[in-house]
């Protein structure tokens, strides 16, 4: 049996797609390219297509054999969905209601879901829990949240078998050097700070200094793209031996601040990094910290790329070697 990997060809996709290949799986990605590069899928039948396209789902599901799907494709830019919930509502909520019903048109019984810690919006305690109270302070966390409580209801009136990881912040790269992160536009921190060091870019941003936090910058949570990629493969398991229905938080339970996330990656370039403060980004919470006990305990998740300087360093190898992404590749 195999698996299809919806937005396949996009950043977490496909390093998840590289862990599934590793590990002898069938695979078909399904990705409108929309984010994605036809580069970044290292193996498998890549489709290229939409979620909302039933005909594609119905034909994917008819000539391939596949008993799971892990669902990542979606719009992710919190910013964006501020000034364009529709998007994110049609795309999101709509595409995932396409996806869960050729599900169940087929009889496929098993989904892993790409879901975010910007579900919690503000926290009321850290580090955060999955009990924990969700009240998203972006339309693109609500969009999410609105997509597991879709999955909570297919699975009471079709039996469809659900996991939902709640990432919080992916960084790094693949250890082969052939795939990372290229979103365009960029919006994520690690990235944006490698694009200064290598002189892309004149500044770093760093959106409010006024957080009560201990040098006054937001705190998160980064994890290795890798260390996600194997939350999935073990999440599929989970679901093939029969476990039941859940959500999980996939961090690595250590805050770092913007100032030292720069500071770090200060250290890995060994470039000077200009820093600019500006005002604070709209419905960015201070601290964002994850437990991840519930994902080591009940599917034996395992990070091992937990050192900051590490996951820095995987990232700056990436920039290095394709400073202009997958357009500008350059594999020397
Ligand atoms: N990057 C993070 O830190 C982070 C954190 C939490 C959650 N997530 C979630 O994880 C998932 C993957 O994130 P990413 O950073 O790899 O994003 P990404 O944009 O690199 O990947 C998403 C992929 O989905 C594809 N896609 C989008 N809409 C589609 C559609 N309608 N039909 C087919 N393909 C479609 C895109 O082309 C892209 O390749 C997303 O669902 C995102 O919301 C990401
Ligand atoms: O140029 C920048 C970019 C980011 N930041 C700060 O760096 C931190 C990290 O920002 P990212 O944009 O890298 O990631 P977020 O914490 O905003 O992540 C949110 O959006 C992601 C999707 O884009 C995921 O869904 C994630 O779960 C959700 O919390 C934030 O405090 C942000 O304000 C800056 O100071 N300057």
């Amino acid at each position: 049996m195999g698996v299809l990997v919806t937005g396949g060809a996009g950043y977490i996709g496909s390093h998840t797609v590289a862990s599934l290949l590793e590990r002898g799986e069938e695979v078909v990605i399904l990705d409108n390219l929309y984010q994605g590069h036809r580069e970044a899928v290292l193996g498998g039948t890549l489709v290229e297509g939409d979620i909302r396209d039933t005909g594609v789902l119905d034909d994917i599901f008819t000539k391939h054999s596949i008993d799971a799907v892990i669902h990542f494709a979606a719009n992710s830019l919190v910013g964006e969905s501020m000034s364009n919930p529709g998007k994110y509502y049609e795309n999101n909520v709509y595409g995932t209601l396409s996806l869960l019903e050729a599900m169940n048109r087929h009889g496929v019984k098993k989904i892993v879901f790409s879901s975010t810690a910007a579900t919690y919006g503000e926290p009321e305690r850290i580090p955060i829990e999955e009990s924990d109270r969700t009240e998203p302070t972006n339309a693109y966390g609500e969009t999410k949240l609105a997509m597991e409580k879709m999955m909570k209801w297919f699975e009471h009136a079709h039996d469809i078998k659900y996991v939902s990881l709640r990432y919080f912040n992916a960084a790094g790269a693949h250890e082969s050097g052939k795939i990372g992160e290229d979103h365009n536009p960029e919006t994520h921190l690690i990235p944006l700070v490698l694009q200064t060091a290598l002189g892309k870019r004149k500044h770093i941003s760093v959106f409010g200094d006024d957080y009560s936090t201990a040098d006054g910058t937001c705190i998160r949570d980064y994890i290795h793209v890798s260390d996600l990629a194997d939350a999935h493969v073990l999440a599929v398991a989970h679901l093939r031996r029969g476990g039941t229905s859940g959500i999980y938080n996939l961090g690595n339970g250590q805050g770092f601040s913007v100032k030292e996330v720069i500071e770090a990656a200060r250290k890995v370039t060994g470039r000077e990094i200009p820093v600019q403060i500006e005002a604070r980004r709209a419905g960015d919470p201070a601290v964002l910290v994850a437990s991840s006990k519930k994902a080591r305990e009940e599917l034996g998740w395992n990070p091992s790329r937990d050192r900051l300087e590490d996951i820095i360093e995987s990232a700056w190898s990436w920039h290095q070697h394709h400073p202009d992404g997958y357009g500008g590749k350059d594999n020397k």
